[in-house]
């Protein structure tokens, strides 16, 4: 399925560095995905963890593929891009596109790197960004219930529940709100996010601090921090600067690069481990010789659909899945371990995958 989130924020900010920083790690692992095509400005990066190298150790897999996830870096938007002919609109149309918002802001001061506004302030920024997103919105409500209007004269159901949803988004964003606070029931919320409102997008804030202050970050990024707290979004602190050196470095460089400034993990494996928790992904293993992969798949999904995550036939010829716990995996040395303390489970179509799984399909096909 591939999720992805596009990187959003004013111009200048250092979404482009982040974006370099992210795809570095990409590149290091291209070639165990040979047929993955990347334009310009999408990039598919590993999504980082650690489990996956346990698992790989026992089995003695010869290959260890991680799952990923795709960034997209949008071009800077600044106030007046919902308005503006070509390019504003364009990169608009762009952020519909993505699953969730990684929207970074400047928190670092450095009189050297141009702000736009002219002043370091990312509590203000973040308005201004949603601001443009919620005008945005609010002038695509107006012109897609301007089209409904002759449908809704038949009793077209659909279009009925879609004048409904987009009137129930205008009115909060009338009220100068993002339409992400409309909640909506399990009946409408497929109709909801195929509205593919922008303001809808779950937000990541990734606050943009200085080198030094990668550990531990700055009275800027406490701002963010109480501001995303108060919205119920989540925020990073990260360098992209140091990012972006230690995504140049090999492992044990980085590694030595990191104890130095005192950091336990790159912030890009936060970054991507929070954007996965924003999009409530999880992950479950396939493991063998050959190879231990990880794959994602939304949470609450059944064991066919995760199936098809793999290939198609997998969940059309579905039949079981044979399941072990990531904890029991591990604690009984591998599968043939497990199978023996009898921690090896035969599943049916309606067994709802977890993360962590480690997981065996039976097919027909
Ligand atoms: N944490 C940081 N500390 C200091 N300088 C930084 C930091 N992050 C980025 N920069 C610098 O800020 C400048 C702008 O970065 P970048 O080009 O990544 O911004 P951008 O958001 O992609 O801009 P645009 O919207 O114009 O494409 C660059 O000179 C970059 O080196
Ligand atoms: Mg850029």
């Amino acid at each position: 399925m591939g999720f992805k989130m596009g990187i959003v924020g004013l111009p200048n900010v250092g979404k482009s560095t982040l974006f370099n920083a992210l795809t570095k790690t990409a590149a290091a692992q291209a070639a165990n995905f040979p047929f993955c095509t990347i334009e310009p400005n999408v990039g598919e990066v590993a999504v980082p963890d650690a489990r996956l190298d346990t698992l790989a150790k026992i089995a003695q897999s010869k290959e260890i593929i991680p799952t990923r996830m795709t960034f997209v870096d949008i071009a800077g938007l600044v106030k007046g891009a919902s308005k503006g002919e070509g390019l504003g609109n364009q990169f608009l149309a762009n952020i519909r596109e993505v699953d969730a918002i990684a929207h970074v802001l400047r928190c670092f001061e450095d009189g050297d790197v141009t702000h736009v506004e002219g002043r370091v302030d990312p509590v203000a920024d973040a308005q201004t960004i949603e601001t443009e997103l919620m005008l945005a919105d609010l002038e695509s409500i107006e012109k897609r219930r301007a089209n409904l209007v002759r449908k809704l004269k038949g009793s077209d159901k659909e279009a009925q529940q879609q004048d409904r949803l987009l009137a129930a988004a205008q009115e909060v964003l009338e009220d100068g709100r993002p339409a992400r606070v409309v909640e909506v029931d399990a009946e409408d919320a497929k109709a909801w996010k195929m509205l593919q409102l922008l303001t809808t997008k779950p937000v990541l804030y990734v606050c943009n601090v200085s080198e030094e202050e990668a550990g531990e970050g700055n009275e800027h990024s406490a701002a963010v921090a109480a501001m995303a707290a108060e919205q119920g979004n989540s925020h990073v602190i990260i360098s992209a600067r140091i990012e972006e050196e230690i995504s140049q470095l090999d492992a044990e460089e980085a590694e030595m690069f990191l104890g130095e400034m005192g950091l336990e993990e790159p912030g890009l494996d936060r970054l991507i481990r929070a954007g996965y928790e924003l999009l409530h992904l999880e992950t479950y293993f396939t493991v063998g010789p050959k190879e231990a992969r990880a794959w994602t798949i939304k949470s609450g999904t059944a064991a066919p659909q995760a199936a098809g995550v793999i290939h198609g036939d997998f969940e059309k010829g579905f039949i079981r899945a044979e399941t072990v716990a990531y904890d029991d995996f591990v604690e009984c040395n591998g599968e043939a371990g497990a199978r023996d303390k009898g921690k090896l489970r035969a599943e049916g179509k309606s067994y709802i995958v977890k993360d962590g799984d480690v997981l065996h399909f039976l097919f027909n096909g």
